[in-house]
């Protein structure tokens, strides 16, 4: 099954990478239309996003959003301790910024503008793949799955969210699941947005499934 999930996300990962920079841009704006007005976002206001790597759909506009309306914005980050854990860090006006050991830029270090996960209102988890019952690829590292492993402990969270963000041609028909992994809350791509109903009942307002 490991061999499963390893040759799926090579082909999955060379998929988003061979997207030209202006299909990227329409992905990245659909992204922001599609939640820009939407309950979920308008009503969290501390949020974790990502910045963009290995061809993934960019939330670079929507976070930009986030920070003029005031929301407090997350970025995770793989340098502090332990080297297997991942920290979401809140971003400040004057942000000092450093590359990880994947290459990926994130905020330089500072314990005191970290926040347990649970604290977030909603984490944007950056997909390889996903299928439609809400199962999830990342990059293997583990680092997601990790950090929110307390959530397996109970079945129902309110928060965070867990929103899986993806291009469309990401999706595949079923995904060999893992003992560890943890399930979304949703998944919003350049075309879908799909709502699993584990927790949404009163963010969603907009059915299980819609447009
Ligand atoms: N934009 C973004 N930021 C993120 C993540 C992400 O998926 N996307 N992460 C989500 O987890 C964390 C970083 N996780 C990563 C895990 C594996 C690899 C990776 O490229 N692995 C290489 C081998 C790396 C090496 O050891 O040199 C590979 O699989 O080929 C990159 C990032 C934190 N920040
Ligand atoms: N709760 C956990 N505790 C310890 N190790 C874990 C946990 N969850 C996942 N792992 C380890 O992380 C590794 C990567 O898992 P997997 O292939 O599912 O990554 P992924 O879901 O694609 O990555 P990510 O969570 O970073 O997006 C696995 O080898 C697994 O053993």
């Amino acid at each position: 099954m490991n061999d499963d999930r390893r040759i799926l996300r090579r082909r999955l990962r060379s998929a988003r990478r061979a997207l030209t920079p202006a299909q990227q841009r329409k992905a990245s704006q659909e992204l922001l239309r599609q939640l820009i007005h939407h309950q979920l976002f308008i009503r969290s206001r501390h949020i974790a996003f990502y910045l963009a790597n290995d061809g993934e759909i960019d939330p670079a506009p929507l976070l930009a959003a986030a920070r003029r309306l005031g929301k407090h914005c997350y970025l995770p980050i793989v340098t502090g301790w332990p080297a297997d854990r991942m920290h979401f860090q809140r971003i400040s006006r004057d942000q000092r910024w450093t590359k990880n050991r994947f290459g990926i830029v994130e905020p330089v270090a500072n314990r005191q503008r970290q926040a347990p996960v649970w604290r977030l209102d909603l984490v944007l988890l950056p997909l390889v793949g996903f299928d439609s019952t809400g199962n999830r690829l990342g990059m293997g590292g583990g680092f997601y799955d990790r950090t929110l492993a307390y959530r397996r402990r109970r079945k129902q969270w309110t928060r965070p969210v867990l929103l899986g963000l993806a291009h469309h041609c990401q999706k595949v028909e079923r995904l060999p699941t893992a003992s560890w992994d943890i399930p979304l809350d949703g998944i919003v791509t350049d075309q879908e947005k799909i709502w699993f109903q584990r927790c949404l009942s009163s963010t969603a307002s907009d059915g299980s499934r819609s447009k």
